[in-house]
């Protein structure tokens, strides 16, 4: 009984990461699984493959460590958020594919009810804004377009969950239908403050509340794994959101304190304790894990492109054949020129919220190269998180600014990218040894809410630095690149 294992279901692969008792990884397995890309704009996982590519990836990961199940302790969930699945209570079948969080269908949708102004109260209620990312309209597509599903949702045959909660329901053999906080807190239809679903948001959207599942905190009993599934119960007792994972594994536990993540997308937590602050510049509030019972909250800016454009230059542009390949072109890119990429291929979240907006390149001359296109490619990752920080900055102002960004994620493996990050925020960027901080943070919430873990403050202790990025760049130049890179979003925003 002396292992904990992470289950991290993320948009493009799950993943099974065991921790041993001092919280050292031992082993991980991955699996990838099929997108569905229906129509332009639509994104959709198959629940089913969700499930399989889990419980293989479980079974996966025990095997490779050469342990016997009844060496786990105890399980925690981590998963991708706001991705959405109906299925029905009886058969457990899910009813639809789950809508995932980058999909922009129900965009029309959101634009109607901010025209018809809807948008104040739900910000005041869940801390989000009408936009088609979160799960509530996305469940009411399901409901609307699904032949018999709402009479069937009414009569209480259906259910809803994000991703952690349909994985619990399958583990428990349909036993448990609850989520956590912190994944309540991205479905739209959560109120943050008083810590229960919304009524009013529920009837303006036409969600049926019993469809909807129990909410416990991050760290909490939510059953046991059925024996038949890996040979023995097993206890599910962590689960959070996986940026609010991130967050907890990078041990941002006191007000003021910033995590980064880099991995397709960049979301940016802040915490700022047991205020729920409402953002002036279209940040999100959130609620970065429960414990206890207690929310604590967090200021979110979200990108959708980061890690997402190197992604590009690889898959798309073809000029580089591996992710690393960016660093060294990046070095070689000529200092005088000026080739600016706004990488908005899905629109462009956090503070702009544009989802109908594209990707621009601006500055290319005869001579840009892939060197160049490179080193934009890196640097629009920088400028982007340094407009959230600004916006945080803004938000968040006399309350003490946060000093140091700590990061994490595939991208900030880039030395490059980190030190570009340093010198346009103005600020140390601190990479830990371990940068497999979300599943981490699930492994910790489970592990300390069985005892296996030490509380807050020694967890908080054992966060080791890999490498600190400090700013270099002349303030002159800084302030000349990032006027550059503001003219470059309000062209991209104007096009
Ligand atoms: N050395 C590198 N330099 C730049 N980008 C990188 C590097 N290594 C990985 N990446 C980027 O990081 C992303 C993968 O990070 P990961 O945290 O695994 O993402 P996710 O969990 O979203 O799948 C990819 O988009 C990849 O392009
Ligand atoms: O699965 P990831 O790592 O791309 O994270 C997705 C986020 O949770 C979306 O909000």
């Amino acid at each position: 009984m002396s292992h904990i294992l992470a289950i991290d279901q993320g948009t493009t692969s799950s993943r099974a990461i065991l921790f041993d008792a001092s919280m050292r990884l031992v082993a991980m397995a991955q699996e990838e699984f099929e997108q569905h890309f229906p129509q332009s704009g639509w994104v959709e996982h198959d629940p089913n493959d969700l499930w399989s590519t889990t419980a293989g990836t479980c079974r996966a990961v025990i095997e490779k460590a050469g342990l016997n199940v009844a060496d786990i302790a105890a399980i925690g969930i981590t998963n991708q958020r706001e991705t959405t699945v109906v299925w029905d209570r009886h058969t457990g079948r899910a009813i639809h594919n789950a809508i995932v969080w980058q999909d922009r269908r129900t965009a029309d949708y959101c634009a109607d009810l901010r025209a018809a102004g809807h948008e104040p109260i739900v910000t005041e209620r869940t801390g989000l804004l009408l936009d088609p990312y979160f799960s509530g309209t996305k469940l009411r597509w399901i409901l609307e377009n699904v032949e018999g599903a709402r009479s069937k949702a009414q009569a209480g045959d259906l259910l809803f969950g994000t991703v952690d909660c349909f994985l619990i329901w399958k583990l428990t053999g349909g036993r448990v239908h609850a989520t956590d906080a912190t994944n309540a807190a991205r479905t739209l239809l959560y109120d943050i403050r008083k810590g229960r679903w919304s009524r009013t948001i529920c009837d303006l959207l036409g969600i049926p509340m019993r469809m909807l599942p129990e909410v416990r905190d991050s760290a909490a009993d939510f059953g046991m794994v059925r024996d038949d599934l890996f040979g023995r119960e097993i206890p599910i007792r962590g689960v959070a959101g996986d940026q609010q994972a991130a967050t907890v594994g990078q041990a941002c536990f006191r007000p003021g304190m910033l995590k980064s993540t880099y991995g397709t997308g960049c979301f940016a937590l802040l915490n700022t304790g047991d205020t729920p602050v409402v953002s002036q510049n279209r940040l999100l509030t959130t609620i970065a894990y429960q414990l206890d019972g207690k929310p604590t909250y967090a200021l979110e800016g979200s990108i959708f492109v980061a890690g997402a454009v190197v992604q590009w230059l690889r898959d798309g542009l073809k000029i580089i054949r591996e992710a690393s390949e960016t660093q060294p072109l990046a070095e070689k890119a000529d200092p005088g020129q000026n080739v600016v990429l706004v990488p908005a291929f899905t629109g462009l979240g956090a503070p702009y919220w544009r989802p109908d907006c594209r990707g621009a390149i601006f500055g290319l001359t005869r001579n840009s190269r892939p060197e160049e296109l490179a080193r934009a490619a890196l640097e629009s990752v920088g400028f982007q998180t340094r407009d959230l920080l600004q916006a945080m900055r803004d938000d968040w102002a006399g309350q003490g600014a946060q000093a140091v960004l700590r990061v994490d994620g595939g991208m900030s493996a880039s030395d490059w990218a980190m030190q570009f990050l340093s010198d346009i925020i103005d600020a140390p960027v601190d990479r830990p040894q371990v940068l497999e901080t979300t599943a981490l943070g699930a492994a910790w919430l489970a592990g300390m809410q069985i005892g296996l873990y030490p509380g807050q403050a020694e967890f908080a202790a054992t966060w080791a630095l890999d490498r600190q990025f400090l700013p270099a760049m002349p303030e002159r130049r800084r302030q000349e690149k990032i006027a550059a890179w503001t003219r470059a979003v309000e062209a991209t925003l104007a096009f």
